[in-house]
């Protein structure tokens, strides 16, 4: 399959989390799990780009961080036999910092752009160009003598990532050719993730064990990779390394990921929202002062499995827990709590 397990597992003596996650990466498109539409329409695009021998359409992939996006950006790049070039929307601070990628990029290079609504907006200027016409504008000097010098760029593929698709600019989102929307994933797919990740670790995985991890990972492959070495740690100490469901069960209780994959921070926003605002609406802000978190960390990492999962509505007066929320959490919901008829 490509993947070294010796890499992994001395990686692990390492301690190097991020190296393990990226021995971990599914290599091709065939090894991607989930995400049965977007693989299934992405595999169209590259494989008629392939035909074509041109660079394919520009793709945008949106969707909660760890669902991903990276890992597809490396596969298109791989199944296109293309190099890869990596950067960030924060990294893009001025459009000097993107003409300077833009300039020395190889005939169908792909750039993946992680985090692509946080670019300034000088540099996301200078990308309209240079996604429709593999070009850009270099200015010379300053003031009203400053000229645009154009110059030519080998035409590229942009491979553009953002937890938040909103945030884009129509200008720039309607210059990709291809978007991908990544869902969270569904039980029986994280277990397959589990079993393939638990395969190249050489760690002990029954189903029953399997099942547990994958049905607290909040719909989200790089927490059931996480989860996994977490619980792997735990059943080397304190079991004979197998992990079954008793002691994925146990592991996670210790480490604080409740029984429907809720997390502290998790907890920390419903508990919030139920015991200081009475189920809310309360504004984003407020709630993220009140966990003593950024607003988007709020938005982006907690909300939308929240969501998911039935517990936190957004509204246009602030977010409010659902009847569900104060079960979960074991207080009895109000009458007038949003929901509240489902339990009746
Ligand atoms: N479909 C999948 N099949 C198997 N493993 C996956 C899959 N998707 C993601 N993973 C695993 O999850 C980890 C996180 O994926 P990745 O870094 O691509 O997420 P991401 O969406 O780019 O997140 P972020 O936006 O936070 O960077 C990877 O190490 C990879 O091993």
């Amino acid at each position: 399959m490509g993947f070294d397990r010796e890499e992994i597992l001395s990686s692990t003596a390492g301690g190097d989390e991020l190296q393990i996650e990226a021995a971990l990466r599914p290599k091709r498109l065939s090894e991607f799990i989930g995400q049965g539409r977007v693989r299934e329409q992405l595999s169209l695009v590259l494989e008629s780009a392939l035909r074509r021998q041109s660079p394919p359409d520009h793709v945008l992939m949106s969707g909660s961080p760890g669902l991903g996006k990276t890992t597809l950006a490396m596969i298109i790049a791989a199944e296109l036999n293309a190099p890869l070039r990596i950067t960030s929307g924060p990294a893009l601070e001025r459009a000097g910092d993107l003409a300077a990628i833009l300039s020395t990029l190889a005939e169908g290079e792909v750039l993946f752009i992680d985090e692509i609504h946080r670019m300034a907006r000088p540099a996301e200027e200078m990308l309209y160009l240079a996604m429709e016409d593999f070009r850009v504008d270099i200015v010379v000097g300053k003031g009203p003598g400053a000229t645009a010098i154009p110059l030519d760029i080998a035409p590229f593929t942009l491979v553009g990532a953002t937890t938040r698709a909103g945030l884009l600019p129509a200008p720039l989102r309607d210059r990709f050719g291809f978007t991908a929307h990544m869902d969270f994933y569904e039980t029986p797919e994280l277990e397959q993730v589990l079993r393939r990740s638990a395969k190249l670790l050489g760690v002990g995985l029954p189903d029953d064990g399997a099942h547990e991890i994958a049905r607290r990972s909040r719909g989200t492959p790089r927490i059931a990779n996480r989860l996994l070495r977490r619980v792997r740690d735990f059943a080397d100490v304190r079991a004979d390394g197998v992990i079954d469901r008793d002691i994925a069960a146990a592991a996670l209780n210790l480490y604080e990921v409740d029984g429907e994959g809720l997390d502290r921070l998790d907890r920390a926003v419903l508990g919030a929202l139920l015991k200081k605002f009475g189920g809310g609406p309360v504004g984003l802000s407020t709630l993220a002062v009140a966990v003593g978190e950024e607003p988007e960390t709020v938005e982006v990492v907690a909300e939308p499995f929240l969501v998911r999962q039935g517990l936190l509505a957004r509204t246009p007066r602030g977010r409010v827990a659902t009847a569900a929320a104060w079960v979960h959490l074991g207080m009895t919901p109000p009458p007038d709590a949003f929901g509240a008829s489902l339990f009746e």
